[in-house]
């Protein structure tokens, strides 16, 4: 029980995947989500040395979904590059993604630096997008600073990558990226990111302690955002550059419609958070139930053809 994809001759027995930063810090969390129905995994965002994050209660779900403001706490890229060698070696057939980023425009080259002199097989994925490093920007939100740093990177970097982005909310904005990102070899772009700082109240007070409560939104209460920028960013980029369609995936008919809008990839988060791994069979069945219902054999017969009305 799978439905398989690919991005370029990356083949994943299923589309289904982790969304990075949920069950994928640790390697026992990575090991979990490799013995599960997803067909890969990403890890947590690295960065070159090991970070603590921000004090807790960092994360906290609400009726429509998650907040979170956990200060890209990882255990820094050596962890994650040995982790993956031995995942990669126990299945030298399946592929994985490596997440990375650094607070520092310099820094981030010195991890890319690393990871192009590494083993690593799969692909990485920048993340342009953490909402929750305090001071720090999200840096796809400033153009010429994400043309600047993807024009650098690749200047040395032969690895596949793809880049995390934070959503965007107007046609003009999706234009502007769209046409920096269709510059570059990219191999894929992962849309979306959390809605950035947003405050989730109970009674009185915040629910997490960092940011006085501001933190990045995930979960059904964003899937109409990822769900267009997903499709935003379908039209307008070239077709080698394949699309991750990330936020708001409760169930098999919001995998369907991240397809539908142009996603070659699923990434789950929150449902992942409140239900573990096995949301990636449960997310599977049901959508093989529709694929089934509509007579699709496979992602191709409806990837990307989300109907207008004319
Ligand atoms: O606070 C985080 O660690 C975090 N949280 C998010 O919601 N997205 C990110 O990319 C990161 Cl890096």
């Amino acid at each position: 029980m799978a439905v398989p994809s690919q991005i370029h001759h990356f083949h994943f027995s299923n589309c289904l995947m982790n969304a990075s930063g949920v069950s994928c810090e640790r390697k026992e969390e990575l090991a979990a989500l490799d013995d599960s129905a997803a067909g890969t995994f990403i890890t947590k965002t690295a960065t070159l040395e090991a970070r603590e994050g921000n004090p807790q209660p960092r994360v906290e779900t609400f009726a429509l979904g998650s907040i979170n403001s956990s200060g890209l706490p990882n255990q820094g890229l050596p962890y994650y590059l040995q982790a993956l060698a031995d995942f990669q070696a126990a299945k030298p057939d399946k592929t994985y993604f490596l997440s990375v980023t650094e607070l520092e425009e310099e820094k981030i080259y010195k991890i890319l630096e690393e990871v192009e002199a590494s083993d690593f097989k799969g692909l990485v994925e920048l993340n342009l997008s953490c909402p929750n490093v305090i001071g720090k920007p999200q840096i796809a939100y400033d153009f010429e600073t994400t043309d600047r740093i993807l024009k650098r990177v690749f200047s040395f970097f032969t690895k596949s990558l793809g880049v995390k982005l934070p959503p965007f909310f107007d046609p003009s904005h999706f234009d502007q990226m769209a046409d920096i990102l269709n510059a570059y070899p990219l191999a894929y772009v992962n849309c979306i990111n959390s809605v950035g700082n947003g405050l989730v109240i109970h009674d009185e007070q915040v629910v997490i302690k960092p940011k006085q409560g501001f933190g990045g939104i995930g979960g059904e209460t964003i899937k109409e955002t990822a769900l267009a920028n997903v499709h935003a960013f379908y039209q307008r980029l070239r077709p080698e550059i394949a699309i991750i369609g990330t936020g708001g995936v409760c169930d098999g008919r919001d995998v369907f419609e991240h397809i539908l809008c142009g996603a070659s990839m699923v990434g789950v988060g929150t449902t992942l958070y409140e239900e573990g791994e096995g949301c990636f069979a449960s997310l599977t069945e049901e959508l093989e139930a529709i694929m089934k219902e509509k007579g699709y054999q496979s992602i191709e017969d409806f990837r990307g053809k989300l109907k207008y009305m004319d």
